[in-house]
């Protein structure tokens, strides 16, 4: 029998793909190239992907072969699920992959946004030396709201309390919160913050959910960080709130399309802004690479059962 087809479309460390290719044809394509996916897909028994790769129903459509959509990460915002499952393919992720790095870099954007250090690097690097206009403030006894109290949101709740921040939740479908947080309606925990971080998945009803509205919420003073998703945000009333000062800062790890080209918001000086790297650390994509394909060869080669004996 041929070793079954897995097109590999996003970068995946080398080493955590390896006990693949030992079982699997590997191909590799770039996922953001429709017409070289598109090439990959008629012989495909599994695909793999990160955030790069766009599996839509066109994608499915043109992989009659399909077993398995693998999501090296967690939001499976990328993926037509729906009809993946109603055509029997499984479709899986690696939820516990990235939390811990997801949580690290949203410190360091709450860090980085109530200290201005984008402007402070960009005044540096045009050969200014402005101190005063760049002054922050302490995260100490201040309040975070955290949107989505999951893995990452949990993650960033335990690092900001070392930071003594009093920390406000907002999840309607969490089971437990603990004792050393406030479950907080999203109205109130808007109007409270000082920094709200958003750890919730996109979907059609999250979509937009900070919008105009909720934005004027917020204190002139605070800071909204957005490590989970683009789409959650709307950009444009996001710009005009930062622009016009009805916000103090914004720190953008994921964008409404991405890469998000010329979006107004990247000229702003009181955003700072990364391309999408909350999970780009060697430590989660290696944990990623190697739980998805444990999980892809679970589902291609099934270990066959032995019969039960007579007793
Ligand atoms: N920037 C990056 O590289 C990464 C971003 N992410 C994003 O972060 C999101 C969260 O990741 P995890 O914590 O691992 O997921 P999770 O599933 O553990 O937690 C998500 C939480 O959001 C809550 N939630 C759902 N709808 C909500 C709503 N309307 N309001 C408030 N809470 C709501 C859920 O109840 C759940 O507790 C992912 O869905 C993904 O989009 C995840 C990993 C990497
Ligand atoms: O590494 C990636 O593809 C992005 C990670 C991410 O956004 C996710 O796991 O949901």
């Amino acid at each position: 029998m041929p070793a079954p087809v897995v097109i590999v479309s996003d970068v995946l460390p080398g080493d955590s793909i390896a006990a693949l290719r030992s079982v699997c044809d590997v191909r590799h394509v770039d996922g953001r190239d429709r017409p070289a996916l598109f090439a990959a897909l008629p012989d495909a028994d599994a695909l793999i992907v990160r955030s790069g790769t766009r599996v839509d129903a066109e994608v499915l459509d043109r992989a009659p072969g399909l077993r398995v959509v693998a999501r090296a990460g967690v939001g499976l915002d990328n993926v037509d699920t729906d009809t993946a499952r109603a055509r029997g393919i499984t479709v899986l992720n690696a939820p516990d992959s990235n939390t811990v790095s997801v949580a690290e870099l949203t410190v360091a954007l709450i860090v980085s946004s109530v200290r201005h250090l984008t402007a402070g690097m960009r005044s540096l690097a045009n050969g200014e030396w402005r101190r005063a206009e760049l002054t922050g403030v302490e995260l100490a006894g201040r309040t975070l709201g955290i949107v989505g109290y999951g893995r990452v949101g949990r993650q960033v709740a335990r690092r900001l309390a070392a930071f003594d921040m009093h920390i406000l939740v907002h999840d309607p479908y969490a089971d437990t919160l603990g004792d050393d947080v406030h479950p907080t309606g999203l109205d109130e925990l808007l109007t409270a913050s000082d920094v709200v971080t958003l750890h919730l998945p996109k979907t059609p009803r999250t979509a937009g959910l900070i919008g105009a509205r909720e934005l004027s919420l917020m204190k002139p003073t605070a800071h909204l960080v957005n490590a989970a998703r683009g789409g959650i945000v709307d950009e444009t009333a996001l710009h005009r709130a930062l622009r016009d000062g009805r916000l103090a800062g914004a720190a953008l790890d994921v964008f409404a399309t991405e890469p998000p080209g010329t979006s107004p918001l990247l000229a702003l000086p009181n955003v700072v802004a990364v391309p999408h790297l909350g999970a780009s650390t060697h430590d989660a994509q290696l944990r990623a690479g190697q739980e998805v394909v444990r999980k892809v060869l679970a589902e291609l080669t099934p270990v066959a059962v032995p019969a039960p004996t007579a007793v």
